[in-house]
C-alpha cells in the first residue's frame, strides 16, 4: 500500500535538529512519505548558525516541479525559505493551485538568535504568501514582527492569532514557545481557525533541548494534513507530537547548545 506524500520547502541544518532534518524525520515518525526541496545550506549546529548559502530561486523552483510533476503529494510544508524571490515562487506556485493543503512556517530567526530571513522577504511573506496558505504558524517573536505589535499576554496572543487571519490565511497559529507571563507551566499555542479562536495546550517542558520544535510542529501538522486529517485534528495531532519529541529529549546531551527533540520516541 502507498504511504501518503508530503513536501517540505525549507533549509539544511547541517546539525540535524531542525530543517529538513527536522522534517523528514517528523514525515517519517508519523509514517508519511518525505519529500524535500532546499532553499539553503546553513553551516549550524546547536549552538549557532555560522554560515548560510542560498540556493538560487530557480534551482527551488526546480526541486519542487520535479518533486510534485512525479510524486502525489498531499501536503506542502514551508519552512526556512532565506530570500524575498524565494517567498515570492513559492507564492506563485500556491496561486497556480500547485501546493496542496500548505502549511507556512514564516521562519525568521534561529533558536540561537540567528537571522534565516533576508528582512525584505517579510512583506512577501504577508502580502504574497500567507493569503494562499491553510495555515500559517508563526511563533510569538515573529507575530510581533508581521503585525508590529508586541505580544505580551495570552490575550495579546490571540489578537495576534485573529490579525493574521485578516492577511487571508485559512487558519493561523501564534505559537508561545516561550512561557507567556500568564500560561503557567503550559506551553501554549492560539489557533484562529477562520471563525474563532481557541488554545492548544501541553506541560512546559523546563529543558535548553528546544531546537527544531517549530520546523517539527509545522512538519507534523503537514503530516497530518497528507493523512487526510481536518485542521482541527492535524494541529491537535501535531501539538502532540512536539511535547512528546520534546520530553523524550529534555535530558539528553546532544551538542553544547539548544539541543534536538527525540523525534521517534527513543526515550518514552
Ligand atoms: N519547552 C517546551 N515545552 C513544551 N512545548 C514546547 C517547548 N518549546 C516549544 N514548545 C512547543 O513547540 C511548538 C513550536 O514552538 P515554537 O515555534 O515557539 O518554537 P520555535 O520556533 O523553536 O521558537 P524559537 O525558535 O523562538 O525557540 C509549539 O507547540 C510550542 O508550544
Ligand atoms: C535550516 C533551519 N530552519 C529552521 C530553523 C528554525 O528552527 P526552530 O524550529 O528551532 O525555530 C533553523 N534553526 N534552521
Amino acid at each position: 500500500m502507498n504511504p501518503p506524500v508530503a513536501l517540505t520547502i525549507a533549509g539544511s541544518d547541517s546539525g540535524g535538529g531542525a530543517g529538513i532534518q527536522a522534517d523528514l524525520k517528523t514525515f517519517a515518525a508519523l509514517r508519511v512519505f518525505g519529500t524535500s526541496a532546499i532553499t539553503a545550506l546553513t553551516a549550524q549546529n546547536t549552538a549557532g548558525v555560522r554560515g548560510v548559502h542560498a540556493a538560487p530561486t530557480e534551482f527551488v523552483v526546480a526541486q519542487i516541479a520535479a518533486v510534485l510533476d512525479d510524486l502525489p503529494v498531499g501536503a506542502v510544508k514551508t519552512g526556512m525559505l532565506a530570500t524575498a524571490a524565494t517567498v515570492e515562487a513559492v507564492a506563485a506556485l500556491a496561486v497556480a493551485g500547485r501546493l496542496p493543503h500548505l502549511v507556512v512556517d514564516p521562519v525568521m530567526v534561529s533558536s540561537s538568535g540567528d537571522r534565516l530571513l533576508e528582512p525584505a522577504a517579510e512583506a512577501a511573506y504577508r502580502d504574497r504568501l500567507f493569503p494562499h496558505a491553510a495555515v500559517v504558524t508563526p511563533n510569538k517573536r515573529e507575530a510581533e514582527v508581521l503585525l508590529g505589535t508586541t505580544i505580551r499576554s495570552r490575550a495579546d496572543q490571540h489578537a495576534a492569532a485573529r490579525a493574521l487571519g485578516a492577511l487571508g490565511a485559512g487558519a493561523a497559529v501564534v505559537k508561545g514557545g516561550h512561557p507567556a507571563g500568564d500560561a503557567g507551566d503550559l506551553a501554549v499555542d492560539v489557533v484562529w481557525d477562520g471563525i474563532d479562536t481557541y488554545e492548544l495546550t501541553a506541560p512546559w517542558v523546563d529543558t535548553p533541548n528546544t531546537h527544531g520544535t517549530g520546523c517539527s510542529f509545522a512538519a507534523a501538522t503537514a503530516a497530518h494534513l497528507a493523512q487526510g486529517a481536518d485542521l482541527r485534528t492535524a494541529l491537535a495531532g501535531a501539538k502532540a507530537f512536539v511535547a512528546r519529541a520534546v520530553a523524550g529529549g529534555a535530558h539528553w546531551h546532544l551538542g553544547t547548545g539548544h539541543g534536538p527533540l527525540d523525534h521517534f520516541g527513543w526515550n518514552d
